[in-house]
């Protein structure tokens, strides 16, 4: 590239809940100037609109109705990433035991896929300087051509202390279970599961500290650039 401008980069964070997806993802693109898609706010938002509207999240054929009508519109900066419903700030919102509970279920429907797939890959093929896209099939479906590849894994007691030291010291065994719970859910479904690409580097972040990870993605991706 002229004046030795980095080409953009397509990188994919892939893996269960508690994992370090965000974190790290924000961190990376931050540090490297890329975008930063959160992919599972997505799937957060859609189903704050069901819920919102009143749509029965064990009907997956009303869910299939309706899955055109929300506007969802993510912000890709790293440093202060957002998104709205309809115009609605629904960074908060989504967020909730409610919406957590729910999403999977909402995920699964593949209109609802379609829908979002479809979105990630416009604001990916965007995204002028490259992006990093996290979430459970990013991978394997949505960017099966992306540059780097990453599967975080890290094993449910880690996962379950994050998520409690998050959540105000929430009980472990619950936290845990509910964990175990989704990512069954998520890798179970027939559209998309959660899976790990072929081509991917798993990273298991048990042991490892968030900047030890970060250092991690970061190595790989200026590796990747600079075509090793
Ligand atoms: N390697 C790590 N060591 C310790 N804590 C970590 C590490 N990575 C992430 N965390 C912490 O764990 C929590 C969950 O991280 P994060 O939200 O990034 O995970 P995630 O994989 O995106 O989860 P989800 O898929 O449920 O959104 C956060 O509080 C984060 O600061
Ligand atoms: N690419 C994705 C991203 C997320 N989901 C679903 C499944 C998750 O349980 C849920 C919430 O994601 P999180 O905010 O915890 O990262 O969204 C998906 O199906 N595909």
């Amino acid at each position: 590239m002229e004046n030795g401008a980095a080409q953009p980069v397509i990188v994919a964070i892939d893996g269960p809940s508690g994992t370090g997806k965000s974190s790290t993802s924000k961190a990376v693109a931050a540090q490297l100037g890329l975008s930063y898609l959160d992919t599972g706010a997505q799937y957060r938002a859609i189903t704050w609109w069901m819920v919102t509207n009143g749509i029965d999240i064990d009907d997956p054929t009303a869910i299939a109705a309706v899955a055109g009508k929300p506007e969802i519109v993510s912000g890709t900066d790293p440093n202060a990433p957002t998104i709205t419903v309809d115009g609605t700030d629904v960074s908060a919102p989504i967020r909730t035991q409610e919406v957590t509970s729910k999403v999977s279920a909402v995920s699964a429907v593949p209109e609802v896929r379609a829908r979002i797939t479809e979105l990630q890959r416009s604001i990916a093929a965007g995204a002028e300087n490259g992006i990093v896209v996290e979430g459970r099939d990013i991978g394997t479906t949505v960017l099966p051509d992306a540059d780097l590849k990453i599967f975080l894994t890290a094993s449910p007691e880690a996962r379950a202390a994050r998520r409690s030291g998050e959540l105000k010291g929430a009980d472990l065994h619950s936290t845990r279970e509910a964990l175990l719970k989704r990512d069954a859910a998520d890798s179970s479904r027939k559209t998309s599961p959660l899976a790990k690409a072929d081509d991917a580097v798993e990273v298991d972040t048990t042991d490892l500290t968030l900047a030890q990870v970060i250092e991690c993605v970061v190595t790989l991706v200026e590796e990747k650039r600079a075509g090793k």
